[in-house]
């Protein structure tokens, strides 16, 4: 599992050492791993780090002493490193390592600006040490200027980002323009949640974690990412006298006259994803397609209440004039059963519901949802600041919401927040939510009452509706990623994800037996 923790959180936790007087030895821990980092990403791009040309953009406070700490152990390495100080004053131990090292110090003046922004578009490597977690705000004056120059010429080099970009919001994710956008984080003591949020992890690329020795101070995460191990863990599997009742049945409320191959798809998520038994309710014409589709599916004609399921998907491919499907919607809603509902379904639901039912909007749809609510939040607010609607959207519905998007954010009423970006940009296809619900259904119909399954792995029962969620999310976003790898990185269709799907879950299930849970992911790049 990867926890990622708020500015404020990780400042906290280094409080203790820095009392001790160790605050110089987390800052070199922090500029060794930047500079590590720095030589690993040079060696795969060159055959000789000697000459390498490095230029480090330096701000006021701490991060600019990490950046010029490691630009000067780069510097002892035989690079050719330029330090450009973006603001009045620098870390003056840094500044002075740096030059003690042979680095060139430039001060960013307006006159001095086009040199400097050509001699970074043309370096090796840029690293990005204007602000940090003590930032208020985005770049100021100059050094905004400095990053549109730069980012307006054509870049020879790679960009790495000391702890977070700058401009980006440690704690949100949010960002303030411009921001230098990185090939590589790397971030100190732990995972900054902005970087596992978008726009955040837009900017951030891939994000490498620093252990920098505070992780004993660290309280619990704001955000968690299940990864192999924890999806292993999670994954349920039949017992050996199993049978298709006891392993689970999904009901399934999806699909209409107009959007039939809705239904299609989720149930083939469903029956992908493990399930004992996929009953479908709907219209006629759409239950004779799913028949045809999926032979495995029950179709029923009996209520909502007439069918024994252990779980509910609702709302895929219904619109607001299906009134018969809407009114099932409802009755699944008022079962007290788990539910994930999908699509057409969120504007039907009651105001206040509970975390057992999980909503999967995308941006629009919960703008739509706030402006339901009563809320401003438009879809540009929603993409400005994912984190944060998601969160408000749990907070404010009492309901499980999963925000759909590169990367998928899912947060219960109370905080329990999970981010996953296993996909690709090709999952962004018609019908893939379908899928996603399907997915999602079978997994709360297999491990919905299993708090003991949940526990085991460190989340608490009230936050297992989140973790079923993001497992989802995550098998789902593994599946596309191997249907396009299948096709050599081509396009897929839904129905493709789902087919990847059984393949992805019995790979990811042979790591449960293998102990790799038990290693620290905090050493590890995030992908
Ligand atoms: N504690 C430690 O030992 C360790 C810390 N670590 C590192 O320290 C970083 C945090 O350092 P930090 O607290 O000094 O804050 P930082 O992000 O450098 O920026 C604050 C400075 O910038 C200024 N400023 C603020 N906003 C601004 C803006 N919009 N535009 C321009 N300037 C702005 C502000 O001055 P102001 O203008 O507000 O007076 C202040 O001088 C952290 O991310 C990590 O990299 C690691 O090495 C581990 C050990
Ligand atoms: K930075």
């Amino acid at each position: 599992m990867i926890s990622a923790y708020t500015g404020t959180q990780v400042r906290a936790a280094e409080e203790p050492l820095m009392a001790a007087g160790l605050g110089d030895v987390l800052m070199h821990r922090a500029a060794h791993g930047l500079a590590k980092a720095v030589v690993h990403e040079l060696k795969s791009h060159r055959d000789r780090l000697n000459g390498a040309s490095v230029v480090v953009l330096v701000g006021t406070g701490n991060n600019g002493g990490d950046g010029l700490y490691a630009a000067s152990f780069l510097a002892a390495r035989g690079m050719r490193t330029t330090a450009v100080l973006t603001g009045n004053a620098a870390h003056p131990a840094g500044l002075a390592a740096f030059e003690r090292a042979g680095g060139r110090v430039h001060r960013l003046t307006e006159a001095a600006l086009p040199g400097l922004a050509a001699e970074a578009a043309g370096a090796d490597v840029v690293i990005d040490a204007v602000l940090g977690t003590g930032a208020k705000g985005g770049l100021r004056e100059n050094a905004a200027d400095l990053v549109r120059a730069i980012t307006d010429k054509d870049r020879q080099g790679v960009v790495v980002a000391c702890d977070l970009p700058s401009g980006v919001d440690a704690d949100t994710g949010a960002a303030v323009a411009p921001v230098l956008p990185a090939d590589l984080t790397v971030t100190f003591g732990g995972a900054k949640a902005g970087l596992l949020a978008d726009p955040g992890a837009d900017h951030a690329g891939r994000v490498l974690i620093v252990p920098i020795g505070i992780d004993e101070h660290l309280p619990q995460p704001s955000l968690r990412r299940l990864e192999d191990a924890d999806i292993a863990r999670l994954l349920p599997h039949p017992a050996r006298r199993a049978q298709k009742y006891s392993r689970g049945v999904l009901g399934v409320v999806a699909g209409s006259e107009d959007y039939p191959g809705a239904a299609v798809l989720a149930c083939r998520g469903a029956l992908a994803a493990g399930v004992g038994m996929v009953r479908y309710l709907g219209p006629p014409s759409v239950a004779h397609l799913v028949r045809l589709s999926c032979p495995e599916v029950v179709c029923s004609t009996g209520t909502v209440a007439e069918n024994r399921v252990q779980a509910w998907l609702v709302g895929s491919g219904m619109g607001p004039r299906d009134h018969e499907q809407l009114t099932r919607a409802r009755e699944a809603i008022a079962s007290d059963l788990p539910v994930v509902a999908d699509a057409g379904a969120l504007p039907a639901l009651p105001a206040m519901l509970a975390p057992h039912v999980v909503l999967t909007p995308h941006a629009g749809e919960l703008a739509s949802l706030f402006q339901r609510l009563g809320h401003g939040e438009d879809r540009e607010a929603v993409e400005a600041g994912t984190l944060g609607a998601v969160r408000h959207a749990a907070e404010r519905t009492g309901a499980t919401v999963l925000l759909k998007g590169a990367t998928t954010l899912v947060s219960a009423p109370w905080g329990t927040t999970f981010s996953q970006a296993d996909g690709t940009a090709w999952l962004a296809t018609a019908g893939s939510g379908d899928v996603l619900a399907g997915v999602i259904g079978a997994l709360l119909a297999q491990t919905g009452s299993d708090v003991g399954r949940f526990s085991k792995a460190g989340i608490a029962a009230d936050g297992r509706w989140a973790a079923i969620a993001a497992l989802g999310t995550a098998l789902h976003g593994r599946a596309g990623r191997a249907a396009s790898e299948a096709v050599s990185g081509g396009p897929i269709t839904a129905g493709r994800i789902a087919d990847a799907l059984p393949e992805i879950w019995g790979k990811v299930s042979m790591l449960s037996n293998s102990g790799a849970w038990k290693r620290n992911s905090h050493s590890q790049p995030l992908r």
